[in-house]
């Protein structure tokens, strides 16, 4: 099956500087989310940035669905690719929260009814219901980056690229978010790629992961086969999640690891029950 995202040999850098990224090949189906892994300084959102049509590439190609995406933001915006910035202020430009995510579905020519009802539906997915007339300044920095979520969720993209989406969310809101882009992938068809650092949420809302470092894609596949590298975790500066962290310290003989929290509870269960 053609996959919705498709990126190919794609080298990509800001400004005038040497290329940060070489090379990178990955892709993500419809109704998929891949998570996108990587040191700070990495490249994870001059690759985002890119895949907007807000840096060139270099080399390589970006296809949806199959056919190449024209160059440029508003080219790769009016083909169903939206961005959630990394940076709240970046991103946030209406004076109330309902205006801000009010205005990608009003460029995009919808009525006003259908506007309304995007936004309080946006709202509502990221838990911001009931606060639209509260202005972006005085949001808080975790309701702002919900704010920035809601805002490409109303467009109901295609392709739904998420910088650091949970950075700065509470715990609970980090574990909440987890399960909304699970969400939204399944419900919209969008495929979504997501840069983030929260490697012990990954396996809750990635169905693949790609690590990048060295100026490079190293790795990309299933989270129990990206994870399971030492060596090449260790060249990315990364960590494998938790559960499969105290699996490895423990030294349990039974492989593969759990990645989850759950997952190593319910394998230990009965070990811890059956000493008892
Ligand atoms: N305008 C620019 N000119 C020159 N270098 C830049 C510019 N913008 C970013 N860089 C450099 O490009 C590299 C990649 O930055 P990028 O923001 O893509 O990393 P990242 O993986 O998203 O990092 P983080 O996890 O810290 O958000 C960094 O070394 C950064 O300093």
């Amino acid at each position: 099956m053609t996959p919705r995202l498709w990126v190919e040999g794609v080298s990509a850098g800001p400004g005038g500087a040497r290329a940060v990224l070489t090379g990178v090949s990955l892709e993500v189906r419809a109704g998929e989310v891949v998570a996108l892994l990587g040191a700070n300084g990495c490249g994870k959102t001059t690759l985002l940035r890119t895949l907007m049509g807000l840096l060139p590439e270099r080399a390589g190609r970006t296809l949806l669905d199959g056919a190449p995406l024209g160059r440029g933001a508003a080219a790769r915006a009016a083909a169903g690719v939206a961005l959630a910035f990394q940076n709240p202020d970046d991103q946030l430009f209406g004076a109330t929260l309902d205006e801000d995510v009010a205005s990608g579905p009003r460029a995009q020519g919808l009525r006003e009814v259908e506007v309304s009802a995007r936004v309080t539906a946006a709202l509502a997915s990221v838990g911001l219901q009931g606060l639209g007339a509260r202005e972006v300044e005085q949001l808080s920095f975790g309701e702002k980056k919900r704010a920035c979520l809601a805002g490409v969720l109303a467009l109901k993209p295609r392709v739904l690229l998420l910088d650091e989406p949970t950075a700065g969310l509470d715990p609970v809101g980090e574990r909440e978010a987890a399960g909304l882009l699970r969400r939204v992938a399944r419900e919209t068809e969008a495929a979504v790629l997501v840069a983030t650092h929260a490697v012990d949420e990954v396996p809750l809302f990635a169905d693949r992961v790609a690590i990048l470092g060295e100026g490079t894609l190293l790795a990309f596949g299933p989270p129990e086969r990206a994870f399971a590298d030492a060596d090449l975790l260790t060249r990315a500066r990364l960590r494998p999640p938790a559960a499969m962290e105290l699996w490895e310290r423990l030294g349990v003989p039974v492989l593969p690891a759990p990645l989850t929290l759950d997952a190593a509870a319910e394998r230990l269960r009965p070990l811890l029950e059956a000493r008892s």
